[in-house]
C-alpha cells in the first residue's frame, strides 16, 4: 500500500511540495489548510497535471482534519512568513499557536505519524510540536539543515565552476543568523575546500550562507523562500518513505549529543522508515563545539520565552 502523506499549510512551501511529491508518485497526498477552497482548488490543479507529467498521485484538498485520518507523514508547514527586516524569531508567538493548534488535531486523526516540522522558528516550534504531541523524538524531525547546506553548497559551487552535485557539506545548529556551516568537513569531488578556497573568501560565503534565508525575504519583498524549502523536505521524505537510512542535517531533539539536551539542534541525522534512527555524532574542533553551543543558546532562549522546556 502506499504511503499518507499530509502537508498541513497549503502556501508557498506547503503546495510546491504537494507538487514535488505528487511527482515522486510513491505516496498520496492530504494538503490541509484553513482557508475555504483555496486547498481543494490547488489539488485539483495538481491532480490535472498528473496526465501530463505521468503520475497517478491520489492528491486531496481539505479543510477538514478527518480527510488527514491516518497518515504516516505530516509536515507541518501552516504558519507566518517573514518580511523584510523582521527576524524568524518575531514569528514566535503567533506561530506557536498555530502549530499547537495544528498538532493537537494531527494527534487526534494520526497518532503514529512521523512529524516534520517546517514553520519558523524552526527549532523552537519542533519543540512546540514535539511538547503538544507527546510523540517520541523519533518522530519529531525539523527541516533545516538541508537548506542550509544546499544553499552553502549552491555558494561554493557557483564560486568555483564545479557541479553541485560535487560538493559535500553540512551547516549545524539552529535554522538562525547563529547557523554553523561546517567548512572544515566541505568538500569538492573529496577535495577539503581550504585547499581550494583563500580563507577569507570561505569566510563570505559562510556568512552568504547565514544571511540565505534574509537575501530572499529581501528580494521577494513580501514572503520568503520556498523552492529550496520544498525540495529539502522532499529529500526527507524520500529517506523515510523509502527507508533509505540517507544521512543529512535535520533538527533533532537532542538528549546528550554534542553536549546538548532537551533541545531541538541540527545535526546529522539517518532517517529511515522509523523517522529519526540515529544521530550521528562528528568529532568537532573546539571553535565548531563553541560555535554549535551559541546557536544553541539562542534556540534555548526562544524555550524559555515560550516556557516549554
Ligand atoms: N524551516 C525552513 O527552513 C523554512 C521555513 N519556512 C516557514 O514555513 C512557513 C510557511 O511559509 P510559506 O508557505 O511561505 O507561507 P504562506 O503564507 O505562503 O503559507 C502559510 C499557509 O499556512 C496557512 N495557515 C495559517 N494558519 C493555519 C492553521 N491554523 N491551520 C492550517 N493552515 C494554516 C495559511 O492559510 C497559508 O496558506 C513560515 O513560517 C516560514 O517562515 C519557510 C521556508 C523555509
Ligand atoms: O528566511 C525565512 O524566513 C524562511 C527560511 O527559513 C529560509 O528560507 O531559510
Amino acid at each position: 500500500m502506499r504511503s499518507k502523506i499530509t502537508v498541513v499549510g497549503a502556501g508557498f512551501v506547503g503546495s510546491t511540495l504537494v507538487q514535488r511529491i505528487a511527482e515522486r508518485d510513491y505516496a498520496d497526498v492530504v494538503m490541509f489548510d484553513i482557508v475555504p477552497n483555496m486547498p481543494q482548488g490547488k489539488a485539483l490543479d495538481m491532480l490535472q497535471a498528473g496526465p501530463v507529467l505521468g503520475y497517478d498521485t491520489l492528491i486531496t484538498g481539505t479543510n477538514d482534519y478527518a480527510d488527514t485520518a491516518d497518515s504516516d507523514i505530516v509536515v507541518i508547514t501552516s504558519g507566518f512568513p517573514r518580511k523584510p527586516g523582521m527576524s524568524r524569531d518575531d514569528l514566535l508567538k503567533k506561530n506557536q499557536e498555530i502549530v499547537s493548534q495544528v498538532t493537537e488535531q494531527i494527534v487526534k486523526y494520526s497518532p503514529n505519524s512521523i512529524l516534520i516540522i517546517v514553520t519558523n522558528p524552526l527549532d523552537a516550534m519542533a519543540q512546540v510540536a514535539l511538547k503538544v504531541s507527546g510523540f517520541p523524538r523519533e518522530r519529531v524531525i525539523g527541516m533545516a539543515g538541508v537548506l542550509d547546506t544546499a544553499r552553502f553548497r549552491t555558494f561554493i559551487a557557483q564560486e568555483l565552476g564545479a557541479s553541485v552535485r560535487d560538493v559535500q557539506a553540512y551547516v549545524l545548529g539552529g535554522h538562525g543568523d547563529t547557523m554553523v556551516p561546517l567548512s572544515r568537513l566541505c568538500t569538492v569531488a573529496g577535495v577539503p575546500i581550504a585547499e581550494l578556497l583563500p580563507a577569507e573568501r570561505i569566510e563570505q560565503i559562510v556568512q552568504r550562507t547565514r544571511d540565505g534565508g534574509a537575501e530572499i525575504v529581501k528580494l521577494l519583498g513580501n514572503g520568503s523562500a520556498y523552492f529550496a524549502p520544498s525540495a529539502s523536505v522532499l529529500q526527507m521524505l524520500d529517506s523515510i518513505v523509502l527507508d533509505k537510512k540517507m544521512i543529512m542535517p535535520c533538527a533533532i531533539y537532542l538528549q546528550g549529543e554534542y553536549g546538548l539536551n532537551n533541545l531541538f539542534v541540527g545535526v546529522p541525522a539517518k532517517l529511515g522508515a522509523k523517522g529519526l534512527e540515529q544521530v550521528i555524532e562528528v568529532e568537532l574542533q573546539e571553535n565548531e563545539q563553541v560555535q554549535l553551543k551559541k546557536s544553541a543558546d539562542a534556540v534555548k532562549e526562544l524555550i524559555d520565552v515560550l516556557g516549554i522546556a
